[in-house]
């Protein structure tokens, strides 16, 4: 029934967690718009789900009368082309594999209910696409049965998704296969590779952007040169630069590359016609901290990137978090008159306080602005998706309708 949410006949039902990636070599263009094909190669680290992650569940019932999609408790319209590419593609696979294995396909005629649930800001430029995408094939893969990699469907509902069907660290091919069969994500690292790394993301702005990602790489592909250049001359030799780095641990490399690759980014963005400014002043005063920070101390100790926002992502090494946070909190101090104080480093427990030398801080030089960063999560690299099997931590309840929320 419908409406009445009661139903007759057994549903099958699937629940997976998935993880936000922070690229270190950004994906910028496609080539190909339809099966989102990059125009260069990207790399990326997979951050912790216990700090940031998308939690969802999907149904399967022959009593669903159509797919339908509930997004952080609202119903949303399922009839967008990434969703139905993603289904579609699913599906597809689920068929072929049926035949070629004569499993039993009973799902395969059953509509599906989604329902997902994002435990930080969307759409506001941390990567809750490349979560949420990545969560949503994952669940429908193993829904119907499906094995193996299936990066190249979700990289079909968004580019950089597909890096967080992995943990760790992790590169997307650029391809060359027409059909896009080999643009897909490998793992280059675990995540325990490299324990020490952690990752503070400096929240300045958690509101919508104003120019998202697909359109903005749209224009910077029409009309940027350096864009051409970029994905042409540097990145395949960066991209290798990278893999060296994480995988001989090299964090002055692994930093270096990082601030220069986000900084072309953005260059490109500029290079836009009319251009597209991601950054605001806040995102250049944290740019001129860390470069202060590490002229201080005469390597690099912390390194930015920033996608097609104003939030700082900063990558460091355990050692150095009391330090770095000390900075950020002298420079960028919690409003006064709100309780912020209290919530405004989240994550990651156990950071013991550092008192940072008036030497640093002159050195570092700049104007306190108080309120400019609205909080910091603490966290590190984390896993690939996950499945979670107590039916408690669903969306879905038994019959396949969103849980009432309390
Ligand atoms: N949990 C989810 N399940 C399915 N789709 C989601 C989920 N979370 C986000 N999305 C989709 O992604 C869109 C937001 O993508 P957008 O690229 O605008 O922002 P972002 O991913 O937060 O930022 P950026 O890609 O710049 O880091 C949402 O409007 C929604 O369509
Ligand atoms: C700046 C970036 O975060 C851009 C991400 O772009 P999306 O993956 O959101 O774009 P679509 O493929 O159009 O959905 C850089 C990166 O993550 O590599």
């Amino acid at each position: 029934m419908e409406n009445g949410r009661a139903s007759t006949k057994p549903i099958s039902q699937v629940t997976c967690t998935a993880p936000v990636n922070i690229a270190v070599i950004k994906y910028w263009g496609k080539r190909d718009e339809q099966l989102v094909l990059p125009i260069n190669p990207s790399l990326s680290v997979t951050l912790s789900q216990d700090q940031l992650c998308t939690r969802t569940t999907v149904a399967a019932s022959v009593d669903f009368k159509r797919d339908r999609i509930w997004l952080n408790g609202q119903e949303q319209s399922i009839d967008t082309p990434r969703l139905q590419k993603c289904l579609g593609e699913i599906r597809r696979l689920a068929r072929k594999r049926k035949h070629e294995e004569e499993r039993s396909g009973d799902l395969l005629g059953c509509c599906v209910h989604i329902c997902s649930e994002n435990n930080f800001p969307t759409a506001a430029g941390l990567a809750s696409s490349a979560a949420g995408y990545a969560c949503l094939v994952q669940s429908l893969a193993r829904l119907f049965g499906i094995d193996g990699d299936v990066s190249h469907i979700a990289r079909q509902g968004s580019g950089s998704a597909c890096r967080s069907m992995y943990g760790g660290f992790v590169e997307w091919t650029m391809g060359r296969a027409e059909d896009g069969s080999d643009s897909v994500a490998k793992q280059v690292a675990p995540a325990e590779h490299w324990p020490e790394l952690r990752v503070l993301v400096v929240v300045v702005n958690a509101g919508k952007k104003a120019v998202g990602s697909t359109e903005g790489m749209q224009t910077t592909v029409r009309t940027s040169a350096l864009v051409a250049y970029r994905a042409e001359h540097v990145v395949p030799s960066r991209q290798d630069d990278m893999k060296r780095a994480v995988l001989d641990r090299d964090f002055q490399a692994f930093g270096e590359i990082t601030m220069r690759d986000s900084n072309q980014f953005h260059a490109t963005c500029l290079d836009t016609y009319p251009p597209i400014f991601y950054l605001n002043e806040t995102s250049k005063q944290i740019i001129h901290l860390v470069h202060r920070y590490n002229r201080h101390h005469g390597k690099v100790k912390a390194a930015y990137t920033f996608d097609a926002g104003p939030n700082a992502v900063l990558y460091l090494l355990q050692d150095d978090v009391p330090e770095v946070l000390a900075l950020l909190k002298h420079f960028f101090p919690a409003n006064a008159n709100n309780d912020s104080e209290r919530t405004f480093v989240r994550g990651l427990p156990d950071v013991c306080r550092k008192d940072v030398s008036s030497d640093l801080l002159d050195s570092v030089g700049l104007e306190p602005s108080p309120g400019a960063v609205q909080y910091i999560i603490h966290t590190k690299a984390g896993q690939d998706p996950q499945v979670l099997t107590n039916p408690q931590q669903a969306l879905l309840d038994e019959n396949g309708w969103p849980k009432k929320q309390n």
